[in-house]
């Protein structure tokens, strides 16, 4: 499904400020897999990230979606096969618009439209059915703005706008970091349901280790740029926070350094 090969990124290159992000990152992902992302500060997490989605090029390397070449492609090209959803809840959705408006945006991304956002009644019926499958009452605020919605609300709406395209790969970066315990447990539970319903292919980076280890199946640790655990199902199983800990100080050699991690 994505193919990741050889992918290597390195800022301000020959500059006192040379940032090795990537190296030659090999990384696979089968229809359906479900993979958290653990790392410590500066790993490299985002700028994969970013790289799969587009925002950024790498300097080396190709990256295939279904088997198709996209590494050259802009971001708004790839948006309708990759949906992201950000740590930062205003970053998904547009403020002043309604939810109804949001989701009509969301629903014609990179579709051919006719005459603006129009939303018929069937489309306005079926647009509630998937709020409602939220669970969280959003269909009966159709017409809040969402600029009105709190951070887990418009969490909840941006992972429900980007599954709207169907998209081949969603990207979870960190996006229930920012909200607090209650509601990061929602949005996580909101996800694995949309994830395992759609069958989406999943990278979900996380600081959260116990989230970590409980989603998806497959675990992947990141170190200065570089994959350095690829942990299996089976392998996954029995893992624990103090086995991964330890894994992670016998092969970097030191203690994961990360100001943001959540044991569990
Ligand atoms: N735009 C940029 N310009 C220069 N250096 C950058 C840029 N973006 C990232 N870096 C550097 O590249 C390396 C990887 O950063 P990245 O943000 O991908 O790590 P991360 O694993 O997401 O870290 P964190 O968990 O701390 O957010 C770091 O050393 C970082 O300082």
């Amino acid at each position: 499904m994505l193919q990741i090969n050889q992918v290597s990124k390195l800022f301000n290159p020959g500059t006192p400020d040379e940032k090795i992000a990537l190296v030659g990152i090999q990384l696979h992902l089968k229809p359906a897999d479900f993979v958290t992302v653990i790392g410590s500060n500066g790993a490299g997490k985002s700028t994969l990230m970013n790289i799969i989605s587009g925002v950024m090029r790498p300097d080396t390397g190709t990256l295939h979606i279904e088997g198709a070449a996209v590494g050259s492609l802009p971001e708004f090209k790839r948006s309708q096969w990759i949906g992201r959803v950000f740590q930062d809840p205003m970053a998904g959705t547009a403020p002043n618009m309604t939810i109804e408006e949001n989701l009509a945006m969301a629903f014609y991304r990179g579709k051919v439209r006719g005459f603006g956002l129009g939303v018929n009644a069937a489309k306005r019926r079926m647009f509630k059915e998937q709020v409602a499958r939220l669970g969280i009452g959003l269909e009966n605020r159709f017409g809040a703005k969402v600029g009105t919605l709190s951070g887990g609300e418009r969490q909840a709406l941006s992972l429900l706008m980007s599954t709207f395209t169907s998209p081949k790969i969603l990207l979870l970066d960190e996006h229930t970091a920012a909200l607090d315990p209650a509601r990061a447990e929602l949005i996580t539970q909101i996800t694995q349901d949309i994830v395992r319903e759609m069958k989406l292919t999943t990278l979900m980076v996380t600081h959260n280790m116990e989230q970590a280890i409980r989603l998806g199946n497959r675990l992947i640790m990141m170190d200065k740029g570089r994959i350095i655990l690829d942990i299996d199902e089976t392998r996954k199983k029995d893992l624990t926070v103090e086995r991964l800990l330890g894994e992670f100080e016998q092969i970097s050699g030191k203690k994961l350094a990360d100001d943001r991690i959540v044991l569990g």
